[in-house]
Formats: C-alpha cells, sequence, structure tokens
C-alpha cells in the first residue's frame, strides 16, 4: 500500500510524508480505552498499519512523554469545536445540561462556564482538540469519535469518556460510482475481487482519512489500494478521473447521491457521534480534573437519559393501588424507572374525602409514547397527561464507575 498524492488534489508540504514511523505507534495494546457501551465502532480501529504514514501540515498529535511533568496550571481546560458542524451543538448539549458557556463574542477563544469555576473553555479545531489533548494543552474536548479516531490514532492517553452525546451522527464509509465498471459491485468483497486491481493499477480512493483508511483496508485484505487526499468535495474524484472510490463522512446520503455514488455492504469503517475525551494524563495528575470530568458526565449523563423519555401521568379507577398495580404491571411498556409510582387521587363529596382513583405515573421511551398511551387506556386510564423528561439523575453515574476502574482509581 502507498500513499499517491496526485498534482490535482491538495498535497501535504513534503516534509510532512516521513518514511519514519509514526510519532503516535498504534499497537493493539495501546488501544485508546472507551467508558461506556458503544465498542463496536473501535473494534475496527486495533491494530497498526506500519507501512502508511502521514502527517499533516501543522504536525501530528505528539506522543505523551512517559513519566513528563505536567505543566502546572490552575485552570482545567475543556476543547470545544471552534467552528462546523459540531460547534453550535456542543454547546447547546452543555446548556441543556446547564452549563452555559459564556463566550463574550464568536472571535474570542477562550470562554468560561460560571458553573464550572474551575475550568475554561478554549474553542479549537476538532483535529486540534485531539492534538493538544494529547500535547497535554487541553485535558478534555468534545469532538466527533471520526476526528478522535484519526488524529488520536488509539494513543493510549485518551480516554472517552461518553461515547454518546447524541448529536454530530455520521458514519465513515467507502463510496464507489454507481456506473460503468461498478454498476454490479455491491459489497467490499466484490469490490476487492475486481479483476482490474493489481500492483501496477491499484484500486485508487481519495479521503481525508489517511490514517483509518489504509488500516481499515489492511484489515480487510485489500492490499493493490492506494490513497490520495484532499480537504473536500472528495465526492468528484471519481467522476474526475482522480479516484476510483472515496472514503468519507455520510450522514444524509445526499452528498453521494448527487455524485452518482453508493455505500457498499461491509465498507463502513466507522460510525460516529460527538464524544466527551479526556487525557488520562490530566485525569489522573492534574488537580481538579477528575471533579470536574465527574460533574461534567453526571450532568450529561442525567440530560442525555432524559431525553430519550417522557413521564406519563394517568388517573386510573380501581379499589387499591395493588389492584392498580397489578393492572399496570401486566402491560409490558408502563414499567416506569423502577416500577410505576401510584398515588391515591382524593375526591370529596358532602365534605367526605374518598378514593376512587389512583394516579399511575410512568416514564416512558420517546418512540414508544403512542404504543403506552392506548395499553393505559385499554386497562381504564384516563386524563392522561405527558410530560418532557429534563434530567433523570441515577443513583450511580455507570460511566463514573467505569472511568475509575479504566484509571485504576
Ligand atoms: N455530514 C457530515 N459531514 C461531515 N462531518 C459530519 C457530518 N455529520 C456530522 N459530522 C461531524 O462533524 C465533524 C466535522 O464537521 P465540519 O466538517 O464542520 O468540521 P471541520 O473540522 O471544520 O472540518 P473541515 O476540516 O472540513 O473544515 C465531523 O468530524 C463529524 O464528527
Ligand atoms: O451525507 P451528507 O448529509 O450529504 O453529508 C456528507 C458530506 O458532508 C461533508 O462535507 P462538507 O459539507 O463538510 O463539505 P466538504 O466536503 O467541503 O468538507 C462530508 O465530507 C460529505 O461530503
Ligand atoms: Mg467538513
Amino acid at each position: 500500500m502507498s500513499l499517491l498524492l496526485p498534482s490535482n488534489l491538495q498535497q501535504c508540504p513534503s516534509s510532512s510524508l516521513s518514511p519514519s514511523p509514526p510519532l503516535l505507534s498504534p499497537s493493539p495494546s495501546t488501544a485508546f480505552s472507551v467508558v461506556g457501551t458503544r465498542r463496536r465502532c473501535l473494534r475496527l480501529v486495533t491494530s497498526c498499519v506500519s507501512s502508511v504514514q502521514i502527517s499533516v501540515a501543522n504536525g501530528s498529535a505528539p506522543a505523551p512523554v512517559p513519566g513528563a511533568v505536567i505543566v502546572e496550571r490552575e485552570q482545567i481546560r475543556l476543547g470545544l469545536p471552534s467552528k462546523g458542524r459540531m460547534a453550535a451543538d456542543a454547546i447547546d448539549l452543555l446548556k441543556d445540561c446547564q452549563l452555559f458557556v459564556k463566550q463574550v463574542n464568536p472571535r474570542q477563544y477562550v470562554a468560561q462556564i460560571p458553573q464550572l469555576p474551575n475550568t475554561e473553555v478554549w474553542f479549537q479545531r476538532p483535529k486540534d482538540i485531539v492534538r493538544k489533548l494529547l500535547s497535554g494543552d487541553l485535558d478534555l474536548g468534545i469532538v466527533g469519535l471520526d476526528t478522535l479516531s484519526e488524529y488520536g490514532q488509539e494513543n493510549e492517553d485518551l480516554i472517552i469518556v461518553h461515547e454518546a452525546l447524541n448529536f454530530g451522527d455520521c458514519h465513515l464509509s467507502i463510496a464507489i460510482p454507481n456506473y460503468g465498471i461498478f454498476e454490479n459491485i455491491n459489497s467490499l468483497k466484490e469490490l476487492a475481487q475486481m479483476p482490474q486491481w493489481n500492483e501496477q493499477r491499484p484500486l485508487r480512493v481519495a479521503t481525508g482519512f489517511t490514517y483509518l483508511g489504509p488500516k481499515f483496508m489492511q484489515e480487510n485484505g485489500i492490499h493493490h489500494v492506494t490513497f490520495s487526499t484532499a480537504d473536500g468535495a472528495l465526492e468528484a474524484a471519481p467522476a474526475m478521473g482522480i479516484a476510483d472510490a472515496i472514503l468519507d463522512l455520510v450522514s444524509s446520503g445526499t452528498t453521494l447521491k448527487e455524485n452518482n455514488l453508493k455505500e457498499i455492504e461491509g465498507g463502513v469503517v466507522l460510525e460516529s457521534q460527538g464524544v466527551l475525551v479526556a487525557s488520562r494524563r490530566a485525569l489522573t495528575e492534574r488537580k481538579g480534573a477528575l471533579n470536574t470530568v465527574h460533574e461534567i458526565l453526571e450532568r450529561l449523563e442525567a440530560h442525555l437519559k432524559a431525553d430519550g423519555q417522557f413521564t406519563v401521568v394517568a388517573n386510573m379507577r380501581g379499589n387499591s393501588a395493588d389492584e392498580v398495580a397489578e393492572c399496570v404491571l401486566n402491560q409490558l411498556s408502563m414499567s416506569g424507572l423502577q416500577g410505576p409510582t401510584i398515588s391515591p387521587v382524593y375526591c370529596t363529596e358532602e365534605g367526605k374525602a374518598f378514593v376512587d382513583y389512583y394516579a399511575i405515573v410512568i416514564c416512558v421511551p420517546k418512540k414508544a409514547l403512542y404504543a403506552s398511551v392506548k395499553q393505559l387506556r385499554a386497562v381504564g386510564g384516563s386524563g392522561v397527561l405527558v410530560s418532557p423528561v429534563t434530567y433523570i439523575f441515577d443513583e450511580d453515574t455507570p460511566r463514573w464507575g467505569q472511568l475509575l476502574r479504566n484509571l485504576k482509581l
């Protein structure tokens, strides 16, 4: 495998194509760790491609020097995307967690969060957030998993503290033309087996993901392949004759469709969304960093968990709370967070209080709302009130426990 840079694609400066091993030498044993449940995507990036290395103009992310003393500073630094798709969503997410980023004007790259007085926000390009986490200039960051995987290159100093921030959803995928020799090619296997590719004439892939791309191809046993790189509008490359395939981010699929390209089975390299990432060194060595990440994590988990839920309150006629409970618990989707809350509703008649109804309170997933309302009605529920849930603070924060285990604390 080699890296090909046709003159009509943007070239990295010659100094950036280094023949020496990558600064960050990834290996399965140094894979960066994920706190949480979405491990699937990272399994795809577990081994090292030694024959291909690229560093970019303003430098690859430096590997933290083992045993180096961490530079002292008072403030914990959180990196947020300075522009692009992730920028507004990251700030909005923090706002939904009652963490208000006070940025005086959009060109000011430092900001405060009054709720976290020991923390300052630094706005940076997503790839620079990853680089600066590794160099120790940032302690925490919010970026897309694609950027983290591409620029973090599985460095063990990077810990994903929350792997599903629920914004920036997209996937990194191979796409090929839907015409010509590719018309009947619908899978990575079929693409690899095409007789056209050989050592002299390899499959040419245009991508901005020059770390993940070659690695994925190698893991999938595709050897007759070369990569070229560009900063954008990659979808034009096949029609321009520059590449046979592209490897790029896809969300709606519109750009592919408009350029007569199609995805193929087995061609997804990575599923991505926003993640909260931390520097292991910062968490273990910087005073206050662990407390800050705990607070951010608790708020994020409480908000994100609540985001998918509605609270449903309904009145049900019954002779006792037990009878109503039994009736409700027989209905599958009405179990609430820890079983339904059932309370008597007092009515008065001729000055006497009596119980005719019971109010039940349950949490239901947003997607199951209508089915739940129908079930409630079927068992005699009336006056159904539905309201959004703002936060669900569980007894403990599952990802916090995982983080502590990961840090061996
Ligand atoms: N359709 C999409 N295309 C690209 N990125 C997407 C898409 N949907 C979500 N994202 C997320 O947004 C991040 C990049 O956004 P954007 O391209 O605006 O940022 P950028 O870093 O400014 O990129 P660029 O270097 O192209 O200027 C991606 O890393 C990815 O996590
Ligand atoms: O599936 P879709 O919703 O169509 O989105 C995918 C497109 O969006 C991104 O490009 P971007 O808009 O960042 O432009 P660029 O290619 O110039 O970077 C990405 O590189 C794809 O081209
Ligand atoms: Mg872009």
